[in-house]
């Protein structure tokens, strides 16, 4: 099965949500508390999935609000200097701020993320800054579950959802759970089967479903068989390391390995392997290619630093394939 895309469309993707700050701790494998210098990253899961995937060549395009301050100025230069559409990022008037993430890389194994995240600028934006002229010019929407965390940013999503829907613009549904967004996990539930239930194609990890499902330790096939009885083409549910499954309508199920590397940090994972996995399904690539495009990606960015900056190029994915295959073949 392939995913049909509106071919006449200007922009491959436009996501919307958070832009935000990382602060990656240059000294790794110890706790924070003993780091003392940070790396400045752009971050937050949509603008790095927008990053990525303009990095791989596509035309890329972002709505979001930004803080009027130097970190949302830097925001949208870096954005603008990696080549995504800027035009529809607007800045917040109202005093709220840049959300900060700050890394904490205590082995390749323990990484966790300290998030500063009251008042954050990118859950102001408000429905009437969602423009139907600029979604209806896109192949895809990529949606980010946080953005549904909060009003009026949550308006401004399932504006946006409906818009795409009205325009036959495909609807990508990350779910990027991060639980200090939310009140509670019912409210998560709720608002996350709505929009799953809405798009064509839903990514997420195994906990993640778990939690849009309101379950402890859910099973694929009834996620699946729930989705797929609403809208969705496609359900990629990830493993981390264990890697990921896709599973499509039409009953078909793929299975995508990770590629072993030397994994300096595993933030950054999932954003990297939808912009490959996506770049994958838009340039006509079947299932199966797009989830080893997924996986590559992922690799690449686990090993380096930030989650956007490190975001690899098509070249960078298709050697490290064909490297691997060609070591799976002499392995034989
Ligand atoms: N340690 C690892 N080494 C190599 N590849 C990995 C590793 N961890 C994850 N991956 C790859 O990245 C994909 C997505 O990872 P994961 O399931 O952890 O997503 P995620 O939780 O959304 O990531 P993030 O930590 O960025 O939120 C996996 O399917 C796998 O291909
Ligand atoms: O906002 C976040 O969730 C942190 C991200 O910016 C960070 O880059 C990451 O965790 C990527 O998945």
């Amino acid at each position: 099965m392939k995913i049909e895309f509106n071919s006449e469309r200007e922009f491959d993707i436009i996501a919307i949500g958070r832009a935000c700050i990382d602060l990656n701790a240059v000294e790794y494998n110890r706790p924070m508390e003993e780091t003392m210098t940070f790396k400045k990253y752009v971050g937050g899961s949509p603008a790095n999935i927008a990053i990525g995937t303009s990095k791989l060549g596509l035309k890329a395009g972002f709505i979001g609000k930004l803080a009027d301050d130097q970190h949302g100025r830097f925001i949208k230069q870096y954005m603008a200097g990696v080549g995504v559409d800027t035009s529809n990022m607007v800045t917040d008037q109202k005093g709220h701020k840049t959300g900060l993430a700050f890394t904490e890389i205590k082995s390749p194994e323990e990484c966790s993320i300290l998030m500063y995240r009251d008042e954050v600028a990118d859950l102001y934006l408000d429905p009437s800054e969602v423009s139907e002229d600029y979604i209806k010019r896109s192949k895809i929407l990529l949606v980010s579950g946080t953005a549904l965390a909060k009003s009026p940013s949550r308006e401004a999503i399932l504006k946006a959802v409906q818009l795409a829907k009205k325009n036959d613009v495909k609807v990508i549904f990350e779910l990027d759970y991060r639980g200090y967004t939310w009140a509670s996990k019912e409210e998560t539930s709720v608002y996350y089967t709505m929009v799953a239930q809405q798009a064509d194609v839903v990514v997420g990890t195994r906990d993640e479903f778990d939690v849009m499902e309101n379950i402890e330790a859910g099973s694929n096939e009834a996620t699946i068989s729930a989705l797929f009885n609403h809208s969705p083409e496609l359900v990629v549910i990830k493993h981390g390391v264990e890697g990921s499954y896709a599973y499509t309508k039409s009953g078909e199920t793929f299975r995508g390995h990770a590629y072993l590397t030397k994994v300096l940090k595993t933030f950054g994972a999932g954003d990297s392997y939808a912009s490959a996995f996506l770049y994958a399904l838009i340039t006509g690539k079947d299932i199966e290619t797009a989830l080893k495009y997924g996986s590559a990606s992922a690799a690449i960015v686990v090993s380096k630093h930030s989650s956007s900056e490190a975001m690899p190029t098509v070249e960078e994915i298709e050697q490290l394939i064909a490297d691997r295959s060609k070591e799976a073949v002499t392995n034989q």
